[in-house]
């Protein structure tokens, strides 16, 4: 039920969800919301980043309803967060050391979700500026033009600035790289937890049960997301490849012999070489292979996978994605609730086992 952005609704955006309260900005003002009954009823969620319709706005109490969802332009489950338009990962050149393999699993991730990939990597105080050419040159290799800055130094966060202005954009990378420290830096008002060098003390500030919003003085609204260490892929051994550049790069100017190729030892394949990441590819290929394989075994029935039969070969798929649909959420809306409080339970596991 498409609904078009005409002048006469009160549009909004949702900045932030906790059970069934919505928060809601409309220009400078925010909204507590619930929503619709009707909205319910039809199971249309409402999501952080979502457009919608308020009705019946309550200026002197702050209060709305919430009558209609726009259609999503992006849609990612973990976080749960509708219309973003880039992920903004952030690393560390040093302290945590780079480290390619854990870059990459970072990289494949924010690759699957079709959304842009911003890389931001952080202490370039602690390099000199051979080691960071030398990184420079390495990551473009790879596909990628990195912005190398220091929040300490205060290097260049203006070109982050930038980067983010007028968009929805979220935040991801591992523990301790300064992600905290950069959003503090670019939302003097934000006040996110630092850790001390120590490590961390207690519950942090990823112990919230929600995912929030938060306005960027430039414009645009940035979403931060638990540090955690080990994103997991679930992305098909098939579909691999094309969160590779460099790999998608070759792709577009030749073609593998089969079209089902791996990639591994096929002949006539037009991706194996020596570039630098083929053999992470190759890690990541068997991570996704066992994965696949081990879903096979459960052979759950309320699985959103299909068990289908090729060439006498029984196998077991998610269901089909082309390049085309994959932003679209694999799970169900419930289940991506349930996500976001597993994810809040993840993070503080995680926490407690960095420190
Ligand atoms: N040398 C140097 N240290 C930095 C810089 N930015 C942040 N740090 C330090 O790195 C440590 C981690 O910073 P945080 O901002 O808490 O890192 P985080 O990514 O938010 O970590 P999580 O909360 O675990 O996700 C702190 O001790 C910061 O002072 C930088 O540009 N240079
Ligand atoms: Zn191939």
């Amino acid at each position: 039920m498409a609904l078009e952005e005409d002048k006469h609704s009160l549009l909004g955006t949702v900045v932030a969800v906790q059970a069934n309260y919505y928060q809601v900005k409309l220009a400078e003002t925010l909204l507590l919301c619930t929503r619709r009954a009707l909205l319910k009823k039809i199971g249309q969620k409402v999501m952080v980043g979502d457009r919608v319709e308020v009705v019946e706005p309550d200026w002197a109490g702050g209060r709305g309803a919430i009558a209609n969802v726009l259609p999503r332009k992006t849609e990612l489950n973990r976080p749960p967060i509708a219309n973003a338009e880039q992920i903004l990962l952030v690393f560390a050149l040093e302290e945590p050391t780079l480290d390619p393999h854990q870059l990459s699993r970072f990289l494949i991730k924010a690759e699957s979700t079709s959304l842009d990939v911003c890389l931001c990597l952080n202490k370039s105080d602690l390099l000199g500026s051979e080691q960071l050419e030398e990184w420079r040159s390495r990551l473009q290799q790879w596909g990628y033009e990195p912005i190398f800055i220091s929040v300490e130094a205060n290097i260049a966060i203006e070109a982050v600035s930038q980067q983010l202005q007028d968009k929805i954009t979220v935040v991801a990378g591992p523990s301790g790289v300064g992600k905290s420290s950069l959003i503090n830096q670019l939302i003097p008002t934000v006040n996110l937890r630092v850790s001390a060098v120590s490590g961390k003390l207690g519950r942090g500030r990823h112990t919230t049960r929600h995912v929030e919003l938060f306005d960027l003085p430039t414009g645009g609204l940035l979403a931060d997301t638990p540090g955690f260490n080990q994103p997991d892929l679930d992305c098909t051994p098939e579909e691999l490849v094309n969160y590779f550049p460099e790999a998608r790069q070759r792709l577009a100017v030749a073609s593998c012999q089969f079209s089902n190729c791996l990639h591994r030892d096929e002949p006539n394949c037009a991706v194996r070489g020596d570039w630098e990441r083929y053999e992470h590819y190759l890690d990541f290929l068997a991570e996704a292979i066992a994965r696949t394989d081990a879903l096979n075994q459960q052979a759950d029935p309320e699985s959103s996978h299909k068990l289908k039969t090729k060439r006498g070969k029984s196998q077991y798929e998610p269901k089909l994605e082309t390049k085309k649909y994959r932003r679209t959420s694999r799970r169900t809306q419930q289940q991506q609730l349930q996500q976001l409080y597993e994810d809040t339970e993840d993070n503080e596991e995680n926490t407690t086992s960095t420190s």
